[in-house]
């Protein structure tokens, strides 16, 4: 699904965001100089200390050394803040410009992606994945060139004391490197394992909070978590694994490089013992191999996490690249007059099974078309083809006579207020929910919540900066659905699309929204889509919708002659009401 990269192709998408951090990538290199000079200086003057003073005598060397310890472990330790904390300055600004890039970019993508993408998924990729790449580009990078640049130093300490014994550890220290690679390709297959693996969890749990009521009326508390512990053993189990590996890595190159040191000490000895060094270069060359290792076997570990970040940037930079399907056009939607079908035709998924089957109406504004007909007809497709969340497949969607295409999206989103069943309603104050995308005006709320029938219960309620809690749970299904009504109105938009949005109101409250509707019509095109054929029986058009075909249009004395279909719809309500 994603591109698999390597370091290097990670580190040149990270370039661009890289440039405006030129100072503090200078600070951050002063730093790294000063901390690994630092250690190799020190290595370095042991050779002097022991020759000098301890050999030789020279007692102005003795105090001399100290104070030249002190200042090497003074700048040492200030470079090493320096670098710490600008490197980590600089890697919690990019992911911060990161995490809003990556969000912005999914917000683009058409609704089929959020459909195939479980929420739990995308939270996980804009939180855990961005949060793996944030420990790597503040910790991991910094860390793993401060070590390599210590390794080069420490390991150039040791040539100028002794190019005859470095040559000898320069061989035998790639035999300590061959087991690496082998591990760190295990590393980078686990640590894109961990981030799908845990994804899933979240995912899991994201279902199961979303859906609580089903899971207790049902009592499948016990089926849940019993879904869950297999999700949360596999994750456990594979996190083991990469531990496994990442706790081999360093024993094993210690184990083998003991032995690179074990020969140094023999050989050393000998050159020693023989007069080709002193005793203060070989104890030099010997500390500077030593702390040599320590940096070594540190850029092991972080090359192993360097991995999990690779991982991370695959799947962080495809959701960046991804390129919403749907586009739209440049021209802006300024009002709409005329809405027209012409035998469209739709699938979703490119799948060959035609949702909709060549779908023809019209209506204009100042009328109020409704969709009827047998479940799974294709109704909300329409309207879901209409809001361009799809691209049809063929046919024209005809706003003022000009195909859907040619709009911007925005401008067209802009024209139209949707209202469906599943009602979204934010943890913010009755005037915020209500204003939503707009700039809130206080008499524009009011008059929207008095035209969908909710002022009076909303002023019951603590009035309109009264907070709505745990996303409605305070309120009932009807009043939720009244204040929906109410954002939809306050968009004062062209069209206005009803998908089943007074299902849950009683009858009362549904015709005094019945004759605001009516009211409005004058000045807009209203959709509405009902399975109680009485809500809809007074619409200029009554669109009868059946297998994804047009059966009939007309208006309710027309289709109770004409359409059978419609009739029987008809005579059943009349048999449920009696
Ligand atoms: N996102 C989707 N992906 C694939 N198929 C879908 C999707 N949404 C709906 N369908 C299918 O498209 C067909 C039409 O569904 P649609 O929701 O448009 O019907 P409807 O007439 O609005 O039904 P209802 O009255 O039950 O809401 C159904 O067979 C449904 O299974």
């Amino acid at each position: 699904m994603y591109k698999e990269m390597n370091l290097k192709e990670v580190l040149i998408r990270f370039k661009p965001f890289y440039k405006q951090y030129w100072k503090q990538f200078v600070i951050v290199g002063i730093g790294m100089l000063l901390a690994s000079g630092g250690t190799s200086a020190s290595a370095y003057m042991i050779k002097p200390i022991l020759d000098q003073i301890f050999i030789d005598k020279k007692e102005t060397m003795l105090y001399f050394a100290p104070f030249l310890f002190f200042l090497i472990y003074f700048l040492k330790n200030a470079g090493s803040y320096l670098q710490t904390y600008y490197i980590s300055y600089i890697g919690t600004d990019i992911l911060r410009i990161l995490r809003s890039k990556v969000l912005k970019n999914i917000l683009r993508l058409d609704m089929d992606f959020f459909k195939r993408h479980r929420s739990g998924e995308l939270i996980s990729r804009c939180t855990n994945d961005i949060g793996a790449l944030q420990n790597v580009v503040s910790s991991v990078i910094p860390d793993f060139l401060t070590q390599l640049i210590t390794a080069i130093g420490l390991l150039g300490v040791a040539v100028s004391q002794s190019p005859r014994l470095a040559f000898f550890a320069l061989i035998i220290f790639p035999i300590t490197i061959i087991p690496l690679f082998y591990l760190v390709k295990k590393l980078k297959l686990y640590a894109r394992n961990i981030q799908e693996k845990n994804s899933d969890l979240l995912s899991r749990l994201g279902e199961i909070f979303s859906n609580i009521e089903l899971v207790k009326a049902n009592n499948a508390q016990e089926k849940e978590r019993q879904k869950f512990d297999q999700e949360n053993k596999s994750f456990c189990k594979i996190i083991l694994k990469s531990t496994r590996i990442n706790a081999l890595t360093s024993p094993m190159m210690e184990v083998i490089g003991s032995i690179g040191v074990a020969v140094m000490i023999i050989v050393g000895g000998h050159e020693a013992i023989k007069g080709n060094v002193t005793v203060g270069s070989f104890f030099a060359f010997i500390s500077a191999l030593f702390w040599s290792y320590t940096p070594i076997k540190r850029l092991s570990n972080l090359y192993g996490g360097l991995q999990g970040a690779i991982a991370a940037s695959e799947r962080t930079f495809y959701l960046l690249d991804l390129e919403p399907e749907i586009k739209g056009g440049d021209k802006e939607l300024k009002s709409i007059k005329n809405i027209q079908f012409k035998k469209v035709e739709f699938a979703y998924d490119n799948s060959s099974k035609k949702v909709l089957n060549g779908i023809d109406f019209e209506f204009s504004k100042g009328e109020t078309l409704a969709l009827v007909g047998m479940s799974g007809g294709g109704k909300s497709s329409i309207i879901n083809l209409l809001m361009y969340f799809y691209e049809k497949n063929k046919g024209e969607i005809l706003f003022n006579d000009v195909d859907i295409h040619h709009f911007n999206i925005e401008s067209l989103r802009d024209k139209i207020g949707l209202v469906t069943q599943n009602i979204y309603l934010f943890n913010d104050s009755f005037a915020e929910n209500v204003a939503y995308s707009e700039d809130l005006d206080e008499e524009r709320v009011i008059e929207a919540l008095k035209l969908a029938n909710a002022y009076e219960f909303v002023e019951s309620m603590g009035g309109i900066y009264a907070e709505i809690k745990e996303h409605g749970k305070n309120l009932s299904g009807g009043q939720k659905q009244r204040i929906a009504i109410a954002r939809a109105l306050y968009k004062n938009p062209d069209l206005l699309i009803f998908d089943e949005a007074t299902s849950a109101l009683d009858n009362e409250s549904e015709k005094a929204i019945m004759k605001t509707i009516e009211n409005l019509k004058k000045e807009r095109l209203i959709l509405m889509i009902a399975h109680r054929l009485s809500t809809v029986e007074n619409a200029d058009k009554i669109v009868v919708i059946d297998k994804g075909q047009v059966l009939a249009i007309g208006k309710d004395e027309e289709l109770l002659k004409t359409c059978e279909l419609y009739r029987k719809f008809k005579n059943k309500e009349k048999e449920m009401k009696a």
